[in-house]
């Protein structure tokens, strides 16, 4: 089997890296993967995790997601633009921001910077690939969405906006694409512990709150951040297990257009669909925030209870080395 060639965005940390690095060391060496990020000085955890594959199964490249003409230039890089015949051109995108905190102190530029990363950064990244992949006929966009691109999420107004237009904007594309059958698939992790988590609380704490008024900034910071981090300890999922997700979706012969990868999340996503008028979801959310706080915060404890034991007994039963 020709060796499929795949572009993924923001291979830094996090998703990216754990996806780049589970594609190169694909026993069957089925990929070639072209792993990119925007700063090249960040290059060593991956070339570290990627060992005596690099050069060889995994190139770094730089490439942001922001600058068209970096895209050009990466993409333009790739031997013949990987434009072969018996391969098929894969891309991943990635690469994406959050940002947490109440709208009043947030600014319209730190807004834009989410939207342009995160919604417009894969439409430049297809504007510059689509022509190819439609010419011949063969090719699989995944992009790395998030469960907040069916459902919004208290205090992440902008976050969940910009990942609901990645996933209108690709729920329109793929009648388009099917016509040059071209798949597209959505992934939709819920929380995973990766520098996305870190960066966006660090940030949370150190917000400038004095714009809000007294409830919102104390909602803020004593039910959203004070619950942030047992929310990713207790229903979290790892960059790896992301990973894993998404090359079954990948290697898939009839790739769903989308797929959640957390299945604890699940039921708070099906809640959307249950109700066309779309009460419930926003019902239920409000409820287990300020009204059965206690009951959600004992049942994330349980989870987490439940998770460690399993993994605990799954070690036991493991053979010893
Ligand atoms: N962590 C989570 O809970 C969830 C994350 N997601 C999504 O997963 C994707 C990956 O995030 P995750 O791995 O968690 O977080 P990380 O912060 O670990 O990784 C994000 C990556 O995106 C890169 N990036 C940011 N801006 C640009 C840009 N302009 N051009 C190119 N690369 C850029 C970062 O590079 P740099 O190091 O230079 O900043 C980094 O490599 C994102 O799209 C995110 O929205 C979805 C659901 C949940
Ligand atoms: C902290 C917190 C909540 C949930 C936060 C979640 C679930 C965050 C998920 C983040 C994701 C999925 C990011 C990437 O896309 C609730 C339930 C609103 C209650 C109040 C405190």
């Amino acid at each position: 089997m020709a060796r499929r060639n795949v572009l993924i965005t923001g291979c830094s940390s996090g998703i990216g890296l754990a996806l780049a690095v589970k594609m190169a060391k694909d026993e069957q060496k089925r990929f070639k993967v072209f792993a990119t990020m925007r700063n090249l000085a960040k290059k060593e955890p991956l070339e570290e995790a990627a060992g005596h594959r690099l050069g060889k199964t995994l190139e770094i490249k730089q490439l942001d997601v922001c600058d068209e003409q970096s895209i050009k230039t990466c993409v333009n890089s790739i031997p013949d633009r990987r434009i072969d015949v018996l391969g098929k051109y894969r891309m991943l995108s990635n690469a994406g921001m959050g940002l947490i905190g109440p709208i009043e102190c947030q600014s319209i530029e730190e807004m834009k910077t989410v939207m342009d990363t995160n919604f417009f950064g894969l439409v430049r990244l297809l504007k510059e690939i689509l022509p190819d992949m439609k010419r011949r006929k063969s090719g699989h966009i995944v992009i790395i969405s998030s469960v907040m691109g069916i459902q919004g999420i208290l205090f992440n107004d902008v976050y969940a906006a910009s990942k609901f237009a990645v996933e209108g904007f690709c729920e329109s594309l793929a009648i388009q694409a099917l016509k040059f059958k071209l798949q597209l698939s959505l992934i939709e992790p819920g929380p995973v512990v990766t520098e996305f988590e870190r960066k966006v609380f660090e940030d949370g704490m150190k917000m400038d709150l004095s714009a809000a008024d007294k409830e919102t900034a104390e909602m803020f910071t004593n039910i959203y951040l004070k619950n942030y981090k047992q929310i990713f300890q207790s229903l979290g999922q790892s960059a790896e297990d992301v990973a894993e997700h998404t090359v079954k979706i990948i290697l898939a012969e009839n790739p769903p257009f989308r797929h959640q990868t957390n299945t604890l999340y699940t039921p708070m996503t099906t809640l959307k669909y249950a109700d066309p008028n779309g009460d419930l979801p926003i019902d239920i959310f409000y409820k287990m925030v300020f009204q059965h706080d206690k009951v959600f915060s004992a049942s994330l404890n349980f989870i987490k209870l439940l998770r460690w034991r399993s993994r605990k007994s799954f070690d036991l039963g493991k053979p010893s080395q």
